[in-house]
């Protein structure tokens, strides 16, 4: 299991789930705004831009990558999906010592692909430049790392959900049991935990976002800008990356999880 909670399955808190969440919200932020550098830069998405590649550049940058991160044993780790995961070559390390936290049923919940779609068709265009400056391959890792820290963040919800099933489960199972996805959607939502993460999002947005100057008339210049372009990457984009894709596909992957939990 990954660093932030690689403890015995007995110490798995939803309190420690939680502060895992909130640390990843840092790497996705700051993988935005590295993305952000770069125009949207479409030749890197078509399929015909480049003919010595059969896809994209981008796919091939996917599939490349992830072959050489599966041989150092990366989705060896639960939380950690490929985007390319066709003939993916094995680990060339052994298996890790850690027994296994999850129900196995983990293993067959795998959302990559709304989340490629909802990070290329949506996402993109909301924090990406219109424009094209070149560079594909940047462009393409840059890209590859957002999808990362987003799938990684999203598929926690297998820990998320192992947690709270482990500390009520009379209140779990008989919504397990009865197949009611509606029921356990509402068993496992907290509202307020959910608008602390949206605020939290959007003010580390402007932080880590911000544009440093040294000139004494900075403020007075940003003040004259619209408050959006005053960061790397629009806060509200980050807030509603949050509130739209990742906390509802989050609770997806946790009913997933629970609806198979006592198989
Ligand atoms: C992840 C949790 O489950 C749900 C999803 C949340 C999220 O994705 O941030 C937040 C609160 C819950 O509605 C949690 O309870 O922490």
């Amino acid at each position: 299991m990954a660093a932030e909670t690689n403890s015995k399955s007995d110490t798995l808190t939803l309190e420690k789930v939680r502060e895992a969440l909130i640390k990843q919200e840092d790497t996705i932020i700051y993988r935005l705004i590295q993305r952000a550098n770069f125009p949207l830069n479409s030749p890197a998405y078509d399929e015909k831009a480049f003919p010595s590649f059969s896809g994209s550049l981008l796919q091939f940058v996917v599939k490349e990558t992830e072959a050489l991160q599966s041989k150092v044993g990366r989705y060896e780790n639960p939380e950690e999906l490929p985007f390319s995961p066709e003939s993916l070559p094995p680990s060339l390390l052994p298996p890790p010592e850690n027994p296994p936290v999850l129900h196995p049923a983990a293993a067959s919940i795998n959302i990559n692909g709304k989340i490629w779609d909802f990070y290329f068709d949506e996402l993109l265009p909301l924090f990406a430049a219109t424009g094209d400056d070149g560079s594909y391959a940047s462009t393409a890792s840059n890209d590859l790392d957002c999808l990362q820290a987003i799938s990684r963040r999203i598929h926690y919800g297998y820990y998320v959900a192992e947690v709270k099933f482990k500390d009520s489960p009379q209140d779990y199972e008989p919504a397990i049991r009865a197949q009611d996805r509606e029921g356990l959607m509402k068993l496992l939502t907290f509202v307020d935990v959910e608008e602390k993460v949206k605020k939290r999002v959007e003010k580390k947005a402007m932080v880590f976002g911000q544009e440093v100057s040294l000139m004494d008339n900075a403020n007075t210049r940003t003040d004259q800008r619209n408050v959006s372009e005053t960061y790397k990457v629009d806060p509200l984009v980050v807030s509603r990356l949050y509130g739209e894709w990742i906390m509802p596909l989050t609770k997806l992957v946790q009913v997933e999880y629970l609806l198979r939990r006592l198989d």
